[in-house]
């Protein structure tokens, strides 16, 4: 029997509570699917910073180095927001992806059917389905630019550099042409080269990989201007490439339009077959110890794991087919609507019916 070592960081917040959901689901995936799964619980984020003084304990990223691949919850609280900026659960977060050189991020954003109801865009403006998958640059610009707080003549200032080299824009460039080819074939480069120098190089190294890909579609859009079309009319997107802030951005937007943040997983990867499987949301303070976070972005975050890492697709789909069908049944307060014909529940319970129709 197949067996994989998985290091997990439940990290802050709600954390906790939907890594073990996302567990359970694992879990039955491995028993229906007939593989096994050992589990290395590593600390991350405030949790790490309340143990060990430090976001990204060595202990940490020694068991992710070791691990097939790392689930991770999220990090971060109004507790530690006072630490200094090297010192912040979110620094152990941009720490382990670049320690472990994640530097693709895929983040789909997908409407279930059931949830039509429940996302702020009308029937009219998703249309017949949304399928946009977002690859955002992870381990560079501006996250990782130089940075600096400086006083001069009694005038404050800080900075933050978007940097972007050549070989980096290329190899995040491949990742999204390649998904596009396995797509609809259409790819939106999303930047800000009507102003920044590092959008123009980023342009053109975009349209010079192209040429590798003379099927896929290509076209640029500002930044501003994306975020406009992802509301008026999202179904022109495909697949999305962009740098690392505005993939933040972005991300959360096309979430919503899924019917919640709740629902949109993630992958970081790095070329090779290990990677990070984590929901784009984070630790969520104000839900936090309520049982009332969706677990379902962590849970399909396993799906993706089961995918792109562990080559499960059987069990990776059951998880998917799984989740489409308790969305049927049972919703968590972000994705309740009055009429919706799904009972009203809590996060241990969403997991609880998720695992029960693997
Ligand atoms: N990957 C990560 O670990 C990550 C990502 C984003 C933010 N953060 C951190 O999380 C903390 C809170 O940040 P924020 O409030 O800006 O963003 P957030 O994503 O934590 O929360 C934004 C809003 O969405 C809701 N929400 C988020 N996830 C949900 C879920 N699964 N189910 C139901 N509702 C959900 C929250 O209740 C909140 O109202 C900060 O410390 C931030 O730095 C961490
Ligand atoms: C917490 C923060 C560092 C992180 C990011 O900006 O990458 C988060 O917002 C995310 O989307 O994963
Ligand atoms: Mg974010």
């Amino acid at each position: 029997m197949k067996n994989y070592k998985l290091t997990v960081l439940k990290g802050d917040g709600i954390g906790p509570e939907i890594v073990d959901e996302a567990i359970k689901a694992l879990d039955k995936a491995a028993d229906k699917f007939g593989f096994s799964v050992e589990y290395d619980y590593q600390l991350l984020g405030g949790a790490a910073i309340d143990a060990t003084g430090v976001p990204l304990p060595e202990e940490t990223v020694n068991s992710c180095k070791a691990a097939d691949s790392v689930i991770l919850g999220a990090v971060g609280g109004p507790k530690w927001d006072k630490e200094p900026g090297n010192n912040r659960p979110e620094a152990g977060l941009l720490g382990i992806r670049k320690a472990l050189g994640l530097y693709a991020n895929l983040r789909p954003a997908v409407i279930f059917a059931p949830l039509r109801g429940a996302s702020p865009l009308k029937p009219e403006i998703i249309g017949e389905s949304l399928d946009i998958m977002v690859v955002r640059e992870l381990t560079g610009g501006i996250y990782f630019g130089d940075r600096g707080t400086e006083e001069r003549d009694g005038v404050k200032s800080a900075f933050d550099t978007e940097r972007y080299s050549v070989p980096e824009i290329e190899r995040i460039a491949r990742v999204a042409f390649d998904m596009a080819q396995k797509r609809d074939k259409r790819l939106t480069s999303v930047d800000k080269a009507n102003v920044l120098d590092s959008s123009r190089l980023w342009r053109a190294t975009v349209d010079r990989i192209a040429k590798e890909y003379p099927e896929v579609q290509v076209s640029h859009l500002y930044v501003d201007n994306t975020a406009m079309q992802l509301v008026r009319d999202p179904g022109q997107f495909d697949v999305i490439l962009t740098s690392n802030m505005f993939g933040d951005i972005l991300s959360d937007e096309a979430s919503m339009i899924s019917g919640s943040i709740g629902m949109l997983a993630s992958a970081s990867l790095g070329g090779s077959g290990f990677g990070l499987y984590e929901p784009i949301h984070g630790s969520a303070p104000d839900i936090a110890g309520q049982d009332a976070a969706n677990p379902l972005a962590t849970i399909l975050s396993i799906a993706m794991l089961l995918r792109y890492s562990l080559d499960e697709p059987e069990a990776a789909k059951a998880i998917e087919d799984a989740v489409a069908k308790a969305l049927t049944k049972a919703r968590t307060r972000d994705i309740y609507t009055e009429g919706c014909g799904a009972k009203l529940v809590g996060c241990g319970e969403m997991g609880d019916i998720v695992a029960s129709l693997i």
